[in-house]
């Protein structure tokens, strides 16, 4: 029988089978490391008189805990200070390259990698943060770890692993314009519930899924999570290599061309099969806005807050009611009328330079309204350099906006670019949760171009809205 795309990675890397219930042992091909997860994963190591077994595969990158603002001084707040330094000096212990602060290299550790050419199809790939199902998007079998698992990996360079079921979901169809991935992937999980993937592997298939560029691709994959599955991708193609070819780290010259045609066969096989299956047509997707307090409370833009009394489901009503209350919303009110004090635009889901553009091209020529403040995030500091060779900076200061350096910023409150209690955002980051974006704060998923319009009008709003 055909095997699937991602049973094809999980046995390539194979260094022990497990016996009857036992875990696989696999070989883990990248590890990418930032200053959250990895301090008691050192601190094992340390106390195990252990080294790190491949520091030529290990990368750190110092993202969570940075400033996107004055980032020559000395970083303000105790607790971040004190979780950078220690990876500083972790990193030169054990040996390991890290893009710091300020690094032409630095920025979120998914963004990084990517941009490096050091993830690539058919590759296992792991960090201590759930978002690594973002290097899916290259045919990579990507997994989040915990910090003991992080400390495993150090020392052996492999990784116990309990198998996995497979989900396709499959997007059938053309995307309309100013339809963009992250509306799929909201869209998905909004129908497959957030513990709907929990289990599996997802692989995206589908007209709409090929058609899209790799930093699209990576929208996707990035938020798999957020649906709790296990990791998500896609298998690569022409648009992978291309993205990778005279990267950094991307094989060369008759390597390269023996790389492309081992990943030519990362394919799912016509005669394999899915423990289970989602269609969705493209052609029906519209703009969608996240309304409550997880990723999978969304709706289509054009829609209303939702009425709890209408939803049957009593667990899923009583979620609603509560997701209403924290986020200060009236059920049957437009969704386009409720008024954002903050837009951001940044994170690993949307932060890369497409990103900007696709944000700069809506915010040309037209001002953020008053009484709203927007932080452009850059997700690495090679899109932010990018950016400005293309002007697009000077695009958002001048329509008002605030120009940053690169880390994951406003996505989450462990570092100064935070939402005060009540504040509300229209946010192209990938999480919802209460106080997320800090303390009180109320968040509302949306894709760039939903972020840049919603800039303007004040109110959550996609760039046909705009006169
Ligand atoms: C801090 C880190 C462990 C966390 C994660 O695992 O994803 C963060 O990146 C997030 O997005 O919530
Ligand atoms: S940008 Fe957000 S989601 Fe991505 S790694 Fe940073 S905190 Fe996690």
């Amino acid at each position: 029988m055909g095997k699937t795309l991602a049973e094809k990675v999980w046995e390539a890397h194979i260094v022990r089978r497990g016996e009857g219930h036992e875990p696989d042992l696999l070989y883990i091909d990248l590890h990418l490391v930032h200053e959250v997860t990895s301090p008691q994963a050192f601190e094992g190591l340390r106390l195990a008189g252990r080294p790190v077994r491949r520091p030529d595969l290990t990368l750190a990158t110092e993202d969570h805990n940075v400033p996107t603002t004055g980032i020559d001084l000395p970083i303000a707040d105790p607790v971040s200070r004190t979780q950078v330094d220690t990876l500083r000096k972790n990193c030169e212990e054990f040996g390991i390259r890290l893009h710091p602060m300020g690094d032409a290299e630095q920025g979120i550790v998914h963004v990084v990698g990517p941009q490096l050419g050091l993830t690539q199809p058919g590759t296992t790939v792991v960090c201590g943060d759930s978002h690594t199902s973002t290097h899916g998007a290259f045919g990579a079998l990507a997994f989040g770890i915990g910090t003991s698992e992080v400390e495993h990996v150090l020392a052996t360079q492999t990784l116990p692993l309990k198998p996995f079921k497979t989900m396709a979901i499959n997007i059938e169809g053309t995307l309309r314009p100013g339809v963009t991935s992250k509306d799929v992937i909201l869209a998905v999980i909004a129908k497959i519930g957030t513990g709907g993937g929990q289990g599996y592997v997802l692989e995206y298939r589908g007209e709409a899924i090929r058609k899209l560029s790799m930093e699209a691709r990576m929208t996707v994959c990035n938020m798999s999570i957020e649906a709790g599955a296990r990791a998500g991708m896609i298998a690569p193609d022409e648009t992978t290599f291309a993205y990778l070819k005279g990267r950094p780290h991307a094989p060369e010259g008759a390597d390269w061309d023996a790389a492309v045609e081992y990943w030519q066969t990362l394919r799912t096989d016509d005669d394999a099969t899915f423990d289970a299956e989602v269609t969705l047509d493209a052609d029906e997707l519209t703009p969608f806005v996240t309304w409550g307090t997880n990723p999978g409370q969304g709706l289509p833009l054009g829609e209303r807050v939702p009425d709890p009394a209408e939803i049957a489901d009593e667990g899923e009503r009583f979620a609603a009611e509560k997701a209403l209350a924290y986020m200060g919303l009236t059920p049957g009110t437009p969704l386009r009328e409720v008024s954002v004090d903050t837009v951001f635009l940044g994170s690993c889901t949307n932060g890369r330079i497409e990103d900007l553009r696709a944000a700069a091209e809506v915010l040309k020529g037209r001002k953020v309204a008053a009484d709203v403040r927007m932080l452009v995030v850059p997700g690495s500091m090679k899109v932010r350099k990018q950016a400005e060779s293309e002007g697009l900076h000077e695009v958002f200061t001048a329509a008002g906006a605030e120009w940053r350096s690169a880390g994951c910023s406003m996505c989450l409150g462990m570092n100064p670019d935070q939402l005060t209690p009540g504040e509300r955002s229209a946010s192209t980051s990938n999480r919802n949760f209460e106080g997320r974006q800090g303390k009180g704060g109320r968040t509302h998923l949306v894709s760039p171009l939903v972020a840049a319009a919603t800039a303007v009008r004040g109110t959550l709003s996609s760039p046909e809205d705009l006169s």
